[in-house]
């Protein structure tokens, strides 16, 4: 039953391009579900950004949809890009780097737990994927990305360049996650090879002297945790790492439970709205079609909820929902099942119903 005082809350959607708009949609008509069922009033408003805001305006991130942004309460992405918009002159993915600039978000937290039901599809074994439980905080505003890029027509530069305030607020946001989950943090860094990294290690290391001893601290290379990862990732809790090696970490670690359409991941700075979106890219190989599976964004629509509008048992009720329906094998083809993407929100959707209407129920039963 509702807790919290009905609201109203202003959310931008920017479903971007390939698969971008079908997921969004979904989890658009979850939260209004859920709306519904809490008696909040979600105002959403759709913006241009990536390709299709390259098509409509010339530029992939227009001063409307930025100025939309940073005035929401939260904001939810599909996925930008795409092979129409390679070799233009402008990016897709500049549009995404740039709100996530322009809105200050420095930390993407990317989690993933794997039940019983995800670890039975996973390609992996079962007993080394069930019951993973581990967070990816990204660094999402430094790094190689956001360097400066030179390209003449036999070379080509990308500059990794970190500052000491970048490494430590997200080093802080991580351990501060870290203490309220199993206290261990796994830092991930190149630090035999790359300056940034070195600088990476001395500054999470004294922060973690300084401000969390209690937590456990262990430093790994970006390439053998590639390879832990896969071979006994139950052991991590929270792995803490820049821009790029978290990028790339996650997609891997999507593997364990089963489909990178699963992941959701919530963007966050110190004040201001957040931005939650699907760890996956736009998909254009099945965009269109119904095939792409919604759960990653649904669940970045709960995380919404909780971090960005402060909604616990809304966003809760989210992912009570999305595990009734992987347990009853209600899931799309990367899962190995048959729904679309529009039959697989009717599933979680009727499962927020049925979960309500067992609370309802029970409420019923108690005060007869
Ligand atoms: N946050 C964003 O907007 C991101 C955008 N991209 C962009 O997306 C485009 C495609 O990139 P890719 O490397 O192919 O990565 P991708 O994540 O879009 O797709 C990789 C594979 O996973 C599958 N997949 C992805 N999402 C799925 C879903 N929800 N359900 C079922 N299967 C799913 C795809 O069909 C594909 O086989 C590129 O233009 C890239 O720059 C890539 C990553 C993140
Ligand atoms: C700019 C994006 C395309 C980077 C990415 O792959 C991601 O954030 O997952
Ligand atoms: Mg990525």
């Amino acid at each position: 039953m509702p807790h919290t005082a009905p609201k109203t809350y202003n959310i931008v959607l920017l479903p971007g391009d390939g698969v971008g708009p079908e997921v969004t949609r979904a989890a658009r008509d979850v939260l209004a579900v859920i709306g519904d069922f809490y008696g909040h009033s979600f105002n959403f408003s759709e913006h241009l950004i990536g390709g299709a805001a390259i098509d409509e305006t010339g530029e992939p991130l227009p001063e409307a949809t930025r100025a939309a942004c940073v005035a929401a309460d939260a904001v939810l992405l599909g996925a930008v890009g795409g092979p129409k918009w390679d070799g233009g002159k402008r990016r897709p993915e500049e549009g995404l780097l740039a709100i996530r600039k322009a809105m200050g978000l420095f930390a993407n937290l990317r989690p993933l737990q794997v039940s019983p039901v995800m670890a039975h599809r996973s390609p992996l074994k079962k007993e080394i994927v069930e019951g993973v439980d581990l967070i990816v905080f990204r660094e999402l505003t430094g790094g190689v990305y956001f360097g400066e890029k030179t390209r003449t027509a036999d070379r080509a530069t990308d500059l990794c360049e970190y500052t000491v305030p970048e490494i430590e607020r997200v080093t802080r946001a991580a351990f501060q996650t870290a203490r309220q989950r199993r206290g261990k943090v796994t830092s991930v860094d190149k630090a035999n090879v790359m300056e940034t990294s070195r600088l990476w290690r001395e500054v999470v290391t004294r922060i973690h002297a300084e401000e969390f001893p209690e937590i456990a601290l262990e430093h790994a290379l970006v390439d053998s945790m590639a390879m832990h990862l896969i071979r006994k990732p139950r052991e991590y809790d929270v792995i803490l790492t820049e821009n790029m090696f978290g990028d790339i970490l996650s997609d891997e670690i999507s593997v364990l439970g089963g489909s990178i359409g699963l992941l959701p991941s919530a963007s966050l700075g110190t004040e201001g709205p957040g931005l939650f979106e699907p760890i996956h890219g736009s998909a254009p190989d099945i965009a269109g079609q119904d095939l792409a599976n919604p759960v990653g964004t649904i669940l970045s629509a709960a995380l919404l909820l909780r971090h960005s509008l402060k909604l616990e048992d809304e966003a809760d009720s989210i992912e009570a929902a999305v595990a009734a329906v992987l347990a009853a094998g209600a899931v799309t083809a990367d899962l190995g099942g048959a729904l679309g993407t529009r039959a697989a929100t009717e599933a979680v959707i009727d499962a927020i119903r049925a979960i309500h209407w067992a609370a309802a129920h029970r409420v019923q039963m108690h005060w007869a």
